[in-house]
């Protein structure tokens, strides 16, 4: 059974390394909400336009004054949904979200303005007009406050004064603006209290991911992980023809630390040995436990000369400085097999090759690297030209 540990504390803000991930998640989100309100506005402005006549009886200046003040949003939704459809143009979300935030809000107010100052009678539609735009503004808010202040802010402080400009008071203004205002506080809650969710199941789902990808005791990736990453490699050598290296370590007489020192020993020694050979390898370079006491370096488009290097560098990072656990100095040393691959045979064959490497390693004497080179592939340096092996495991 899987032992997935669920942390006490869980993540409120996104650690650096998701923030990436995180902002590629909003970005989905945030196409997603986009088109759904793309469609909504499509539908409703047009619906609102066309049953005008039916609403407020019939007045052309008047429906030429509602079709203008609509047409914004028309266009923002269609180029919403042509961006999304086509590709092209390549818009943001994030901006298209605002075009049309911010044209509903310019068209639900300008609206205000035309019946307060004209037909005053038809000005309780336009409020009611006036709640569920606010409400649905607030909506499009995906990344929260930041894009909510601007989406209501901008519009509203041109909006007072151009009221006032107009002559209407601003005590004759609040009755028709409380509604929508208060629409406004419930939305932007609602919204947040949205945000809030899906970040936090997108924290937890990270969570999981590296759980499921990480060994819990040394931090390294996992086998797995290291599977799909071997995986991925693998292909790229078919298809360009580059090398990858493989060095295969495992400590030497692991088994009479844990049987002298004890388990919990035995496991700093495994943390301290992932810590050291981390250090050894560049950052494109992937390191896992491959096993108990064994771990495997992936050495993407590196031949044998370059890897011999790595693995050299890896064996004296535990040979040269003993292990200080608990009370104990250990002096912990490393086997190592190193194969290369052109991805000419499958996988598997590969790292067979590293595991019999290793195994020659141990038969040789431990604490020392061996080579089998891949079918074809000439090893540019045998195992005689690493430095002699130091015996000194404990
Ligand atoms: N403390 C600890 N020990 C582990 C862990 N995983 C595997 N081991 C131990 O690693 C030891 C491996 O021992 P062996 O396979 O006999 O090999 P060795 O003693 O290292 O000898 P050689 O490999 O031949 O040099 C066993 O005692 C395992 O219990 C772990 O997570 N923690």
């Amino acid at each position: 059974m899987v032992n997935i540990s669920i942390p006490k504390t869980p993540y409120r803000k996104v650690p650096a390394p998701w923030r990436a991930a995180y902002e590629a998640h909003i970005q989905i989100v945030e196409r997603q909400v986009a088109v759904v309100a793309a469609w909504v506005l499509l539908i409703t402005v047009v619906f609102y336009q066309f049953t005008h006549q039916l609403r407020l009886g019939h007045n052309a200046d008047v429906w030429l004054t509602e079709a203008a003040c609509r047409l914004p949003v028309l266009l923002c939704a269609l180029l919403t949904l042509v961006s999304h459809y086509t590709g092209k143009p390549r818009c943001q979300s994030r901006y298209l979200l605002r075009a049309m935030g911010l044209s509903v809000m310019t068209m639900i107010l300008s609206l205000f303005l035309v019946h307060y100052s004209g037909q005053h009678e038809n000005i309780y539609q336009v409020t009611n007009g006036m709640v569920i735009s606010f409400f649905g503004v607030t909506v499009l808010s995906v990344r929260g406050p930041k894009e909510f202040w601007l989406l209501f802010a901008v519009p509203l402080a041109i909006f007072v004064p151009v009221a006032l400009a107009m002559g209407i008071a601003t005590k004759a203004l609040l009755p028709f603006l409380f509604d929508p205002m208060v629409m406004m506080v419930i939305g932007f809650v609602l919204s947040e209290a949205l945000r809030q969710l899906r970040k936090g199941e997108f924290l937890a789902r990270q969570q999981l991911r590296e759980q499921a990808t990480t060994d819990q005791l040394t931090g390294l990736l996992n086998r797995r992980a290291m599977l799909q990453l071997l995986e991925q490699e693998h292909a790229r050598a078919q298809r360009y023809g580059a090398t990858y290296s493989l060095i295969l370590g495992d400590l030497d007489r692991f088994k009479g630390v844990n049987d002298r020192y004890g388990h919990n020993i035995g496991d700093i020694v495994l943390q301290e040995t992932a810590h050291r050979l981390k250090r050894q390898i560049r950052a494109e370079d992937a390191l896992c436990r491959w096993g108990g006491e064994e771990f495997l370096i992936l050495l993407p488009q590196t031949s044998l000369d370059g890897a011999l290097h790595v693995a050299e560098k890896a064996r004296l990072a535990l040979a040269d400085e003993p292990m200080e656990a608990g009370e104990h100095s250990i002096h912990q040393t490393i086997s190592l097999g190193m194969t290369s691959c052109q991805g000419g045979n499958d996988i598997e064959s590969a790292i067979k090759r590293a595991d019999d490497a290793l195994y020659l390693a141990k038969e040789n004497g431990r604490n020392r690297i061996e080579v089998i080179a891949a079918p074809g592939l000439e090893p540019p340096v045998t195992a005689d030209d690493i430095k002699p092996a130091q015996t000194g495991a404990p």
